[in-house]
């Protein structure tokens, strides 16, 4: 077995910091081929469903990845923009804009990039090229709010696969949630707040979360206590009074239960219980994508006037808008708390001759 290494490292460089942020990733292109691919590596992913092997491995390649692929690839057509899919259009943009803000801060060695858990660009060409740009402390930022097994500890799995493979590991710090951190509630809420100053406020607010099978919460899975906290700090930050707001589960998948209540049911039932007028919004989700898009302002919004809502008005997600940016960068600046940056560091032993005469050669 050969360690992927960095044959011509050099001693007498300081390494660098680097910032990992990734996202869920998206298909390629709104193809059934492009879905077919991107479906085929998320479903079976393990920490995605929890479902024995050969069991799921029958039900995925005999009856779903013949079918979904298709109907997904119609809902990705209707949000799909000349750039690409928006969750990654988004995530570059959160990138680059947290780049800027850092590299201001700390100067230009601290390096971020981004990756995507599934599809392109993958965690493992991320951190290879981290690697080469001579990174030797690395955080790594999902960007998923709220802890799950489905999500966070994937993404975690997909770097810890990718270090059994690598000779020299950087020190190594992951965000594994921030569903509770002052900045992003206050973020959120400041958002909230200039929506309802450009376009007035309705009735009830609706925070709607991408929802889990029910028994990943009975196995332990605190993803469901996450949401709740995040709903509650941020009707408590807007000053809402209890049954002005309500916290839902979306984007159901299969036969099972998922967590309740069901945004769609909750919003087709709502005109009936004399709420006419909602503003949804989805804290878990830090960029608009085929879940708020599709599903949210077009699905949702068409079950709830059907059943005679009068008023459905969707807030976007955070995507890069400065207070987002702001948080997101305290976070990690919190993270690398005793991490000396770049610009600090003092220099390495400059261990470059001794090396050489290991080597049995010149320099
Ligand atoms: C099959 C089970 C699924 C679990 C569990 C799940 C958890 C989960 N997902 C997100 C965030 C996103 N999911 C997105 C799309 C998406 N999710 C599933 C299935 C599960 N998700 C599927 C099959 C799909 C693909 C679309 C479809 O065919 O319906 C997205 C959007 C990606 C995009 O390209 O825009 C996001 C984001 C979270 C946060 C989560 C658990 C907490
Ligand atoms: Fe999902
Ligand atoms: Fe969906």
């Amino acid at each position: 077995m050969q360690f992927k290494g960095a044959v011509n490292f050099r001693h007498d460089q300081p390494g660098k910091i680097g910032i990992l942020i990734t996202n869920l990733g998206t298909p390629d292109a709104p193809t059934p081929s492009a879905l077919r691919r991107y479906l085929g590596e998320f479903l079976a992913d393990p920490r995605v469903v929890e479902v024995p092997r050969p069991i799921w491995w029958l039900i995925l390649n005999g009856i779903i990845l013949r079918i979904r692929p298709r109907r997904s690839a119609e809902a990705y057509r209707k949000v799909w923009q000349e750039d690409g899919s928006p969750l990654l259009i988004h995530t570059v943009n959160q990138c680059e804009a947290i780049r800027k803000e850092l590299q201001a801060r700390h100067g230009k060695d601290i390096v971020v990039a981004y990756a995507m858990r599934y599809g392109n660009p993958g965690i493992a060409s991320a951190l290879d090229d981290l690697q080469k740009q001579g990174v030797r402390k690395l955080l790594v930022l999902p960007l998923y709010p709220q802890y799950s097994a489905s999500t966070s500890a994937s993404t975690f799995d997909a770097i810890a696969a990718d270090f059994t493979q690598r000779r020299w590991l950087p020190d190594f710090r992951f965000v594994s949630h921030y569903h509770d951190y002052p900045p992003y509630i206050e973020a959120m809420a400041s958002h909230i707040e200039a929506h309802w100053q450009a376009h007035g406020r309705n009735q009830k607010l609706v925070f709607s979360y991408h929802g889990v099978p029910l028994k990943y919460l009975k196995r332990g899975d605190p993803y469901h206590c996450e949401c709740h906290k995040t709903s509650r700090l941020l009707a408590e930050r807007l000053g809402l009074a209890d049954g002005a707001w309500i916290t839902t589960f979306q984007s159901r998948f299969g036969r099972e239960e998922w967590l309740q209540p069901y945004t769609d049911a909750t919003l087709k039932a709502m005109p009936d219980e004399g709420v006419e007028s909602v503003d949804v919004f989805c804290p878990g989700f830090s960029s608009d994508c085929l879940e708020t898009i599709e599903e949210i302002n077009e699905e949702n919004r068409e079950y709830f006037m059907a059943a005679g809502g009068k008023a459905f008005s969707y807030i976007t997600a955070l995507n890069s808008e400065p207070g987002h940016i702001q948080a997101l960068v305290s976070l990690v600046e919190d993270n690398l708390q005793g991490w000396q940056m770049p610009d600090n560091q003092p220099e390495t032993l400059a261990l470059t001759a001794e090396r050489a005469r290991a080597l049995g050669s010149g320099v």
